[in-house]
């Protein structure tokens, strides 16, 4: 490793030469830095302009473009009445999704779905996720202020009444099924590659603490077949969780119990607990109650299965870093954790030993399993 003072003196010398116009001008056009120039400047500008990106997506989606051409190729003229839009405003959306790969051209004045429409048709969360995002928008208007004043007093505060601890089963029920909703609807983004990561067959009742109206469970129920689920989240949530057990005809396999996990011991009797997109939520004194209840409710040999996004090392990921830090800076709570953290706030839980499980989708998910 180079010593510090080369490594800060290399920074200053690039970044007075990045920074020189004339160095940006010579570069762009000289063969062997043009490619880099480019991609450099491409990228910024990607930067740039992502939240006009992100919009012509919202319009996208708000007008149910990817189920439109879900059959086949449209016409301008079939789309621009679908969408009930003039046409040209269809012209220019369908040229602005064809530049984003949304779309692509199909003929002269024709469109089909290209390779992200495609990928969004067969993610049914996503567009629930990218319209949640106005209220992301909303907080993000100023993100100075944002940062200064600390989150949790915006519209994804009110939309997550639990972060703001106090009285975390004093939310109202609108505000319970709007959450219990949009997290239903994205579990499928993650719960195949959670169950892949760690199959669930040779356990005997699986307890997901924080379990929402219990996709989770379903999924992992359906999966391993002889498998008991129970859900453990807020008492209101729990109560959706048994309607939708009753729904899949689940109930003689599953049940849900209500209470919440800063009040101390959860429920016994489960031999594998999983912890799904739950740490993440909050402050490292709640994640460690919620650990040492964990580790006191399973059996000696018992699993902890801790599964959600976590961040990068070094910290250089966008989804982790970025996306979630100024997500939960304006929820009011938490902070996506490196598995390395995690794994040691486990080990002081009293856990014996973790095990990073891969995922197919790490940007999405990552999954530890903690051994009692
Ligand atoms: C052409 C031929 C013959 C072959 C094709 C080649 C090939 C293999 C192409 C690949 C095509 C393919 C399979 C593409 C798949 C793409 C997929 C699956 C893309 C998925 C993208 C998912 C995204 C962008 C997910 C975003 C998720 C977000 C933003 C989640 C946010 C979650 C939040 C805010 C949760 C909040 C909860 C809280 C409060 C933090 O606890
Ligand atoms: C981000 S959601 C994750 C839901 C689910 N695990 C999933 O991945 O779809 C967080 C869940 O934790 C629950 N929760 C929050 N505070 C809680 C508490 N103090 N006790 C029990 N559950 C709580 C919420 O009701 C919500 O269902």
């Amino acid at each position: 490793m180079l010593p510090q003072h080369w490594l800060d003196a290399w920074t200053a010398w690039r970044n007075r030469l990045v920074s020189n116009p004339r160095f940006q001008h010579w570069a762009a056009g000289f063969p062997l830095t043009r490619p880099i120039a480019h991609q450099s400047a491409e990228r910024l500008f990607n930067l740039v302009a992502g939240f006009v990106y992100s919009q012509v997506l919202l319009a996208c989606v708000r007008l149910n473009l990817p189920t439109l051409l879900a059959p086949g190729p449209m016409t301008l003229e079939a789309l621009s009445k679908a969408m009930d839009l003039p046409f040209a405003s269809t012209v220019r959306l369908m040229s602005a999704a064809q530049s984003l790969n949304l779309v692509e051209l199909a003929g002269p004045g024709r469109y089909a779905l290209g390779m992200h429409g495609a990928a969004l048709l067969g993610n049914g969360g996503l567009s629930e996720m990218i319209q949640h995002h106005t209220l992301f928008y909303a907080d993000l208007a100023d993100p100075v202020a944002l940062l200064r004043q600390g989150g949790g007093q915006g519209q994804l505060a009110a939309f997550w009444p639990y972060a703001a601890y106090d009285k975390p089963d004093s939310a109202d029920g609108d505000a319970i099924s709007h959450y219990s909703a949009l997290m239903a609807a994205t579990q499928p983004m993650i719960a195949a590659d959670i169950v892949c990561a760690y199959p669930l067959d040779g356990h005997r009742l699986l307890m997901d603490v924080g379990g929402g109206e219990g996709a989770f469970a379903c999924f992992a129920a359906n999966e391993a077949t002889k498998l008991k689920v129970r859900v453990f989240d807020l008492p209101a949530v729990a109560e959706r969780a048994r309607q939708k057990f009753s729904a899949e005809g689940l109930s003689h396999r599953a049940d849900a119990v209500g209470g919440s996990f800063l009040d101390g011991d959860l429920p016994t009797g489960a031999d594998v607990i999983t912890l799904v997109r739950i740490l993440h939520d909050h402050d490292d004194q709640t994640v460690m109650t919620l650990l040492r209840a964990a580790y006191r409710a399973l059996p000696p040999g018992g699993v902890l299965l801790i599964g959600e996004p976590m961040s990068g090392a070094p910290a250089k990921d966008p989804m982790a870093e970025a996306y979630f830090g100024f997500y939960l800076l304006a929820m009011g709570r938490g902070r996506a954790r490196r598995p390395s953290e995690i794994k040691a706030m486990a080990k002081e839980a009293g856990f014996a030993r973790v095990v990073n499980r891969p995922t197919r989708t790490p940007m999405l998910v990552r999954v530890l399993t903690a051994y009692r």
